[in-house]
């Protein structure tokens, strides 16, 4: 049957639906076998299934080992290989840094609220649950700053709809990056609800910061002079959130778990005054060593920072990369790099004492550049009372096992940002 009946007759060619199969399909022969062999990226290393599709990667972000994947990609490829027909993954130092960067207090007190908490379902349940806490508290922080509000939720002990909203959004992220037809087919597929809801709660936090600010403008209005400044609602508010609290708990996790790293803690805490605030931890050595391997090994942030190449292209790491194509570093890979961080799995506070220049180039756990974390200094201060108090409160605090959470529970989950794969992290005292 023909498709198109051409009405001056003869002058256009008649197509038939075979036809038709036929040229599509010859097109599409022929894009296969550029972007297989005559693709600019084509001389990048990588799985062969990476010349025609990234699906094999992205299909590892359902359940979080996409980043240790890409890591065992580069022990078998090397520094630089092809994720997919126009993306490849870098963890090469010295290039990631060069083209990173040539384009190119007023803190909640955590003692009396989420130390008072944790106290209560220690004794109550015999363990707490520290990532639930750590998560109210440093959304309290960034809602002050935020809103010049704190949502209450460490006093209620719960998340308000506006953090449920927004640690959904988080969680799905990645996938609305990588399956965005997904999201799409949603609205017609009831089967796939669950990405539907994610057009509601975008909609809800949408709405709430947009409430919050309003209600702060009409604040600064009527008492110019007494409302607090703020950083506003266009920090996005999950950056400081999640973020803090999970590098937070797998601090506390890693020293609770290993007894030299955590009577080193002990005995340097002790030194404090009784009434310390964040001028005395900032100066502790030792404490300060912790952070810096944490972020390293537990740094919220471990999957995939993507840039554009520029159109006037770039090379790195030997390999030519042409303009427009994707190019991206996870600090998976980058902070497990063995020449840099020999023994790179074991928790050594002690290897940041003298970091050799190898260290210090391969570490960028609040990125680099012009892009890179404004909130490192808030996250960095946020981190050390936290730590400081808790195990001032708690200095026999250990993992527990009650409640059923076996250790599994804390691998990490890791897509854009990490989470423990239990979604909690229970500590008990002896
Ligand atoms: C341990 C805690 C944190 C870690 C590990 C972390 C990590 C990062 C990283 C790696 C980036 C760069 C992303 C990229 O290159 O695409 C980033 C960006 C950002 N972070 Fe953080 N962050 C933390 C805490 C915070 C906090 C507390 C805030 C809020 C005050 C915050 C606000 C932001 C913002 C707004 C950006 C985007 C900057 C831009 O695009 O120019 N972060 N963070």
């Amino acid at each position: 049957m023909a498709l198109f009946d051409d009405p001056v007759g003869g002058i256009l060619p008649k197509f038939s639906g075979f036809n038709l199969f036929w040229s599509i399909g010859g097109l599409y022969a022929l894009w296969t076998l550029y972007t297989a062999f005559a693709n600019p990226l084509s001389s990048v290393p990588g799985p062969l299934l990476s010349r025609w599709t990234d699906l094999h990667v992205r299909l590892r972000l359902l359940n979080g080992s996409k980043a240790r994947y890409m890591h065992s990609l580069h022990e078998q490829y090397g520094p630089v290989f092809r994720v997919g027909p126009n993306s490849v993954d870098v963890s090469d130092v010295a290039g990631a840094r060069d083209i990173h960067k040539a384009r190119f207090g007023y803190l909640k007190d955590p003692n009396f609220y989420v130390g008072a908490n944790m106290a209560k379902e220690l004794e109550t349940k015999q363990c707490t649950d520290i990532l639930h806490w750590w998560t109210l508290f440093a959304m309290g922080v960034i809602s002050e700053l935020c809103f010049g509000e704190s949502f209450h939720m460490l006093e209620i002990g719960k998340k308000n709809q506006y953090a449920e909203d927004i640690a959904e959004m988080g969680a799905l992220l990645p996938l609305r990056g990588a399956f965005p037809w997904l999201i799409w087919l949603a609205g017609y597929v009831p089967l796939f609800k669950f990405f539907n809801n994610v057009a509601h709660t975008r909609h809800r936090i949408v709405s709430y910061g947009a409430n919050q600010t309003a209600a702060y403008m009409k604040l600064v209005e009527n008492n110019p002079g007494g409302a607090q400044r703020t950083l506003f609602s266009s920090l996005y508010i999950t950056a400081g959130t999640d973020t803090t609290a999970v590098t937070l708990t797998y601090l506390i996790y890693a020293v609770s778990r290993d007894k030299e790293v955590h009577d080193k803690l002990i005995r340097e805490l002790q030194t404090l005054p009784e009434d310390f605030t964040h001028r005395h931890v900032r100066e502790l050595p030792y404490l300060n060593l912790e952070l810096e391997e944490t972020f390293r090994l537990y740094g919220a942030s471990q999957g995939a920072l993507p840039r554009v190449i520029p159109p006037e292209a770039g090379k790195l790491a030997g390999f030519h990369l042409p303009g427009g194509a994707s190019f991206s570093t996870q600090n998976y890979s980058m902070h497990r790099n063995e020449e840099a961080f020999p023994d790179p799995e074991k928790f050594d506070p002690s290897r940041w004492e003298t970091p050799t220049d190898k260290a210090k180039n391969a570490f960028m756990p609040f990125g680099i550049g012009p892009r890179n974390c404004i909130g490192l200094n808030l996250a960095r201060m946020e981190l050390r009372l936290c730590t400081a108090l808790f195990f001032r409160a708690f200095p026999t605090a250990k993992p527990s096992s009650k409640d059923g959470m076996p250790e599994s529970e804390m691998e990490p989950h890791i897509n854009f940002l990490v989470m423990p794969r239990g979604h909690r992290c229970l500590i008990e005292v002896e």
